[in-house]
């Protein structure tokens, strides 16, 4: 599998809380990884490097042929638009927009019409079991629908990688699998790699591979042949 995305002895300290040591991983392209570990471990940091959200202190991170870390503010945002996709735990959707807008804005900043972007947005709030959600405000949905909203906000606009931090940490466990299921099924169909934070073994299982962190040192496991 070519690799896409590769951190390179990345270190990041908050103050003296050492929060991820000389990490090295390899996320190859369409590849579904699990980032696992005990609370407090380094697994967001290790996925905010990745992502470009966070500067490591050391080391290097590559995406394809681009270095990550010496980006600017500016252009790691502007890569981070194109070619990566984001969920979080709790969604993130801007509150004071619909579950459509909450789609459609970031594919309008992508160059899309609002009508082009506002067509995208309603066949992926559909794609992904969310269709009645469409007009309605983050604040009036369930925790599942408010997920199914932020995964298909993050995968509208064909990103080479989704970086979910516990995307179903805050839903029951037949919501999360759906989820879940959701996600990984259009992520797969597409090609797009999956870097998936999880203190679920049961969520872990879903991936070709696992990172496991502890106390900031990541290890990887071999891939597993699907
Ligand atoms: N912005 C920050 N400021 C200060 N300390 C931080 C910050 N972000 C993370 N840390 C610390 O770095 C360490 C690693 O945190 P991180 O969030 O990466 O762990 P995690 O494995 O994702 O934990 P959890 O499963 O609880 O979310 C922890 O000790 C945490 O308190």
């Amino acid at each position: 599998m070519s690799p896409l995305l590769r951190a390179s002895g990345v270190s990041k300290a908050f103050g003296r809380t050492r929060a991820l040591r000389d990490a090295s991983v390899t996320i190859g392209a369409g590849e579904v990884v699990a980032v696992s570990g005990p609370s407090g471990a380094g697994k967001s940091t290790l996925l905010h490097c990745l992502a470009g959200i966070l500067v490591p202190d050391a080391g290097e991170v590559h995406y394809g042929a681009t270095r990550l870390d010496e980006l600017d503010e500016n252009a790691r945002t502007r890569l981070r638009r194109e070619a990566f996709g984001i969920v979080f735990q709790f969604g993130g959707l801007v509150p004071e927009l619909t579950a459509a807008e909450n789609v459609a804005v970031p594919l309008m900043f992508g160059g899309l019409s609002r009508a082009k972007a506002a067509e995208a947005a309603r066949e992926w709030l559909e794609r992904l079991g969310a269709g009645d959600c469409a007009p309605l405000r983050p604040g009036e949905l369930s925790g599942g629908q408010v997920q199914r909203v932020a995964v298909a906000r993050a995968l509208a606009h064909g990103p080479e990688v989704v970086f979910a931090d516990e995307p179903t940490g805050a839903l029951d466990s037949v919501a999360g699998e759906e989820v879940l299921g959701s996600l990984l099924a259009e992520a797969r169909g597409r090609g797009t790699a999956v870097v998936l934070v999880t203190h679920d073994n049961r969520v872990a299982a879903y991936a070709d591979r696992e990172i496991v962190v502890r106390d900031g040192v990541a290890a990887e496991s071999p891939a597993v042949t699907r």
